[in-house]
């Protein structure tokens, strides 16, 4: 389990499109802004319970360029000016104390992301989700395209290795490469791993989670960025950090990535620490692949981003439901048949605010009921439950499973002093 310090996750929600494909040779990731959204991104998360969403719309993005004497940096003019709309736009997300949840567009948009993200929150961390290490210099890459090179534009410890730069003026390199971490790398270029390994870059490639696993991997991450547990994270996800069979429509696919569940996973553990303050969602290309590749990445990038939004794969309970600890926990009612229930509970009531519900779901309630009732009660959302202790009724809004299933008279006879019943939730 992570040591880190737990604050209550951000529910306020600001989504940023960014149709921007410059940064990279192919057509069609500038067009995943309006796939998703099309696909019911939005929809699915306002379902997600509590959150507020608001739509910023699309960045502008231009499309005429000035040539620059830049070697082997294309399209430099344009990834800079939209990069400079983007900052701009990802800075008053966050002002507006929303959680800045960037869709693009190609990786090379993360330097606006970034540049926006840290001009707010010096002190913010950056997990950069990725088969690619994105971390290489016009001297560098092999491709010239700047979806590569991101990363080692936005660090200042870089920066001495770029030429003069023209038209990026209004972007200085002040990040830390010490506030850098990397998860799912698995084609990493020659200088970029030297970068890495010059600067002790924590990063966790495949080989690394595959030997750790991934709740470990990215503790371990968190734990040497933030070992105190209170910075604001920016998590920077290339849909190809998945294995190329989970997401295989986008540009530069490599197999033996992370698996789906592995990504949500990660994201669920990130949206848990309640820091997570920017995420961009990049590499999506609903033009690559057939209908059914689209399809499946479409799919695993909006859960992949659910999750980071506190999605839950175990469901979540209506609204207004207060979920709590289990509060059997200090003891075991094995030892002691005739365990004052009501006590227990008025005990764990009294400490409720007043302003909260007082309905309780919670799995942990679910388990200990069950293995105070020897498993024959199964707790189930929305179903209320009273209880009498001596033929006094305890109000106990918690859930059973339905009255059905209880074997009654076994009940009666092992706990004389509690009958169940129960009723639909209203
Ligand atoms: N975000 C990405 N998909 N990056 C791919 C980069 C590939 C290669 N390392 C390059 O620099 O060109």
């Amino acid at each position: 389990m992570s040591q880190q310090t737990k604050c209550q996750p951000l529910k306020r929600v600001g989504l940023i499109g960014v149709p921007f494909e410059k940064g990279q040779k192919k057509y069609g990731v500038s067009i995943a802004p309006a796939a998703l959204r099309s696909a019911g991104l939005i929809e699915r998360l306002k379902d997600i319970d509590g959150l507020d969403v608001k739509d910023y719309g699309d960045i502008e993005v231009p499309s005429s360029e000035r040539p620059v004497d830049v070697d082997n940096m294309a399209h430099l003019p344009l990834v800079s000016a939209c990069n400079k709309n983007l900052s701009d736009k990802v800075s008053q997300v966050l002002k507006d104390g929303r959680v800045a949840v960037t869709i693009g567009g190609d990786h090379s948009i993360g330097v606006g992301t970034v540049d926006g993200h840290y001009k707010v929150n010096e002190n913010m961390i950056l997990i950069w989700v990725d088969a690619h290490a994105d971390i290489n210099t016009n001297k560098t890459s092999e491709s010239g395209s700047v979806h590569g090179m991101p990363v080692a534009l936005l660090v200042k410890e870089l920066s001495d290795y770029w030429p003069y730069l023209p038209t990026m003026d209004w972007q200085v390199p002040k990040f830390s490469i010490k506030n850098l971490g990397y998860i799912g790398l698995r084609s990493v270029d020659k200088y970029e791993r030297l970068a890495i390994e010059k600067y002790d870059v924590p990063a966790f490639a495949m080989e690394d989670i595959e030997d750790y696993g991934i709740h470990k991997s990215i503790d371990h991450v968190l734990q040497r960025l933030d070992p105190k547990g209170n910075k604001p994270i920016h998590v920077s996800f290339d849909i190809d950090s998945l294995d190329s069979l989970e997401a295989p429509s986008t540009g530069t696919p490599v197999r033996g990535g992370l698996t789906l569940r592995e990504a949500i996973k990660l994201m669920e553990i990130i949206h848990a620490t309640g820091r997570l303050r920017a995420f961009d969602l990049v590499e999506i290309n609903p033009a690559l692949g057939n209908d059914s590749d689209r399809k499946r990445t479409i799919e695993a990038g909006m859960s992949v981003m659910m999750a980071a939004l506190g999605f839950s794969r175990r469901g979540m309970t209506p609204r207004g439901i207060l979920a709590l600890n289990c509060i059997f926990c200090e003891t075991d009612p094995k030892q002691n048949d005739m365990i004052d229930v009501e006590k227990v509970f008025e005990e764990y009531f009294s400490k409720l605010p007043n302003n909260q519900s007082k309905y309780v779901i919670n799995e942990g309630i679910s388990k200990m009921i069950s293995r105070y009732f020897d498993g024959k009660v199964n707790a189930f959302p929305l179903f209320k439950v009273s209880i009498n202790i001596d033929r006094k009724p305890v109000k106990i809004p918690w859930t059973l499973d339905k009255a059905d299933k209880l074997n009654e008279t076994k009940l009666k006879k092992r706990y004389q002093y509690v009958k169940m019943e129960t009723t639909k939730n209203e």
